[in-house]
């Protein structure tokens, strides 16, 4: 994919970029008072929702193309660029029409290739810069491929927004921000502007500095964050919109990091450490190598006495002692288990092997 730099999007060269505003516009009162707000504490690139793709019928789903004028105002009155979620070509028509700036892909947009190519499409000729949230559903082909329809179309000022995927039973996050997804495609695609939004992710505001803090430190390039002169009077997403002055405190606490330094000791002391990784890493394989022969020594046991591969107490005492385990030795329990878990899935597996071996010589026997 051909893509410009963020540094080339003829943007204001604020470290970190940051796009705030509110969840919908509602007013022109209520637009006029945030953005003057956002203005004044250094904010200029504000987003702010028209149409709102919403879970259930009967709540708010955005004023409409009646929006655009007011926003069209105030972009003339405090000179700010204003980005807008567009889910169909109409969307995209009136937003180019009334001089939006910036258009985002939304979330539940991501999930549909039709409606992507649709709005794709729609896009072709035009410059202007497009963010694509991730889909609903942690499926990274899925983002790639809606961020590919609208390069296709000719858009470079192309960039990602990780707004977190749907969870059925996450008591923390409105999203789980499963981080590996929004890392795996920087991996592929390292020219693709990443964007964080803390506030789709966490659903509360108290979240919102730790998961930005988080995603500067794993160089995401930007954030997008809800801000609204009064969010406890917000029309939708209350509980996550910061008031403008805590949006101000909050970027005046966040830290960058650089993605390396040109210091030679600091490369060497690295070096030294990545050493010892690699040596551990070994060591960790190694173990998990001797662990796979010791469970295929106990599925030829059992396949020898006919015994079932799942051994239920067992795997109950094994899964409840080592995340004690690593308590013990300061690694995180939650992530032992899942570690075990995938553990226990392989030893299945590999016991299921042995099993099916026995099965298809016996067939051939016969
Ligand atoms: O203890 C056994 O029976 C094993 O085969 C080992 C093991 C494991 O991986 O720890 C694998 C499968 C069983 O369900 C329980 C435990």
């Amino acid at each position: 994919m051909e893509i410009k730099s963020l540094k080339d999007w003829g943007l204001s060269p604020q470290q970190p970029f940051v796009i705030a505003g509110p969840c919908s516009v509602e007013t022109p009162e209520q637009l006029d008072k945030t953005v003057s707000a956002l203005v004044k504490n250094g904010i200029d690139m504000i987003r702010g929702g028209v149409w709102k793709p919403r879970t259930r019928p009967n709540s708010f789903e955005g004023v409409g193309s009646i929006a655009l004028p007011w926003i069209k105002e105030v972009k003339e009155k405090y000179g700010v660029k204003f980005a807008i979620e567009v889910a169909s070509p109409f969307h995209v028509e009136e937003a180019l029409r009334f001089g939006i700036d910036m258009l985002w892909v939304g979330a539940r947009s991501t999930v549909n290739p039709f409606t992507v190519q649709e709005i794709a499409n729609s896009l072709k000729g035009v410059d202007v810069p497009v963010l694509v949230k991730n889909p609903v559903n942690p499926d990274l082909a899925l983002w790639i491929g809606a961020l590919e329809r609208i390069n296709h179309a000719g858009i470079t000022r192309l960039g990602a927004i990780h707004r977190g995927f749907s969870n059925f039973n996450d008591t923390v996050y409105r999203n789980s921000p499963t981080w590996q997804i929004p890392l795996e495609l920087r991996t592929r695609y390292p020219q693709i502007p990443l964007i964080n939004d803390p506030s789709h992710i966490s659903g509360k505001r108290d979240l919102i500095p730790h998961i930005a803090q988080m995603a500067l430190d794993l160089n995401f390039d930007g954030l997008i964050i809800e801000s609204h002169i009064d969010p406890d009077q917000a029309w939708s997403d209350a509980a996550q919109q910061l008031k403008p002055e805590a949006l101000a405190e909050l970027i005046g606490q966040l830290h960058t990091r650089l993605v390396s330094v040109d210091n030679p000791v600091f490369e060497s002391q690295l070096e030294i450490i990545r050493e010892h990784i690699d040596e551990v890493d070994r060591e960790i394989l190694e173990a998990l190598s001797r662990r796979m022969r010791l469970v295929e020594k106990a599925g030829e046991y059992k396949k020898m006495n006919n015994v079932a591969i799942f051994q239920m107490e067992r795997w109950k005492k094994v899964f409840e002692t080592r995340p004690e385990w690593a308590r013990a030795l300061q690694v995180n329990p939650e992530f032992v288990k899942e570690l075990f878990q995938l553990i226990h899935t392989e030893s299945i597996k590999k016991q299921e092997e042995i099993m099916g071996v026995a099965f298809y010589s016996e067939e051939k026997k016969k």
